[in-house]
């Protein structure tokens, strides 16, 4: 398989336009409304074909042991769900901040089974490949449909959307979030009465909001003064549990500007949102209309 050239395909990071937490389910998950949509920035992985069926992952990530790696247990998790008796060699080039709430690890997971599916000529439908996905994580399923969406449940039912897509600026507070602590937190809302997407839509980026912002606000004083900053230059947000925030400009210059307004040492890029995962355009594959 050593001639044949090698897979690179992007895994990009995503922003939780809105994100509403409407109740909470009997094993504790709380369930959600969200706007799902991409950025044209992320990690890259490159996938090569081996007959002996190991599975080998380079570099490993630091403090992520590879049996808790997303993109290993994605690629075992394919491998025994289909059968296959191939194997893959795995180089990951990692951009996106761990634990940040641009779900790279989900996106890892996503881009390791459409990447190995099609190195191993499996041809599984998207929505089995988003099936085996969840049970890796809740933001897999969206990276595996591809398109910007409109997601309910846990984030597993999806309705892909067309959102308008401005300039982003992304900082990174140089703290971690715990997902967990943030869903924990006695004070966290749990009742934010449902509403359609059609609603959600029609009220615009004006209207939209996180409901684990004042939570997050609250346990780590580090990312209100990085919103509060923001806020006072353009319209800010939390994306996930965070820890990272961001700006929706109107232009790459504003964008621009915002950046060399920063105080140094903060950790920050400029992103394009993206309704289309370049996933799925590097690979030429849609679900059918
Ligand atoms: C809330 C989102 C929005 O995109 O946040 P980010 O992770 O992107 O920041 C995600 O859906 C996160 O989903 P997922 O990636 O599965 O979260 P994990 O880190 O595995 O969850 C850690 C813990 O948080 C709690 N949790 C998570 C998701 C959810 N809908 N309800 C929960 O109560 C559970 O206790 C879970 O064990
Ligand atoms: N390939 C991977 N990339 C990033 N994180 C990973 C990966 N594999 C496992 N993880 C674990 O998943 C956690 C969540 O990662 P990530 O998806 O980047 O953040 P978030 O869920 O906040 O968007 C990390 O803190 C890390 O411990």
């Amino acid at each position: 398989m050593s001639d044949v050239p090698p897979l690179v395909l992007p895994a990009p990071a995503k922003l939780n336009r809105l994100l509403r937490i409407v109740g909470q389910r009997s094993d504790g998950y709380h369930t959600l409304q969200t706007l799902f949509q991409f950025l044209d920035i992320g990690d890259t992985l490159t996938l090569r074909g081996r007959g002996d069926g190991k599975l080998h992952l380079t570099p490993a990530l630091p403090g992520v042991p590879d049996e808790a790696n997303l993109i290993l247990r994605a690629a075992r998790l394919l491998k025994e769900a289909s059968g296959c008796r191939l194997g893959a060699d795995l180089h990951l080039e990692k951009r996106l901040p761990m634990g940040g709430g641009l779900g790279g690890g989900s996106s890892d997971a996503a881009t390791t089974l459409l990447g190995l599916d099609h190195l191993w000529g499996l041809g599984l439908p998207l929505a089995t490949l988003a099936d085996l996905g969840l049970a890796l994580g809740a933001d897999v399923p969206v990276f595996l449909h591809g398109h910007a969406a409109w997601a309910e449940g846990i984030g597993e039912r999806l309705t892909p959307v067309t959102l308008d897509t401005p300039w982003f600026v992304v900082v990174h507070p140089g703290i971690g979030v715990s997902t967990p602590a943030v869903f924990k937190a006695p004070q966290l809302t749990r009742d934010t009465p449902p509403i359609t997407m059609a609603r959600a839509l029609q009220g615009g980026a004006a209207s939209w909001r996180n409901d684990c912002e004042a939570t997050v606000r609250e346990l780590y004083p580090e990312v209100a003064s990085t919103l509060d900053w923001l806020n006072a230059r353009a319209p800010s947000m939390l994306t996930g549990t965070g820890a990272c925030v961001f700006a929706r400009l109107a232009s790459e210059r504003e964008a621009d500007n915002l950046l060399a307004e920063m105080p140094e040492g903060w950790s920050a890029f400029k992103a394009r949102g993206l309704d289309r995962s370049p996933l799925h355009d590097a690979l030429g594959r849609w679900p059918s209309a």
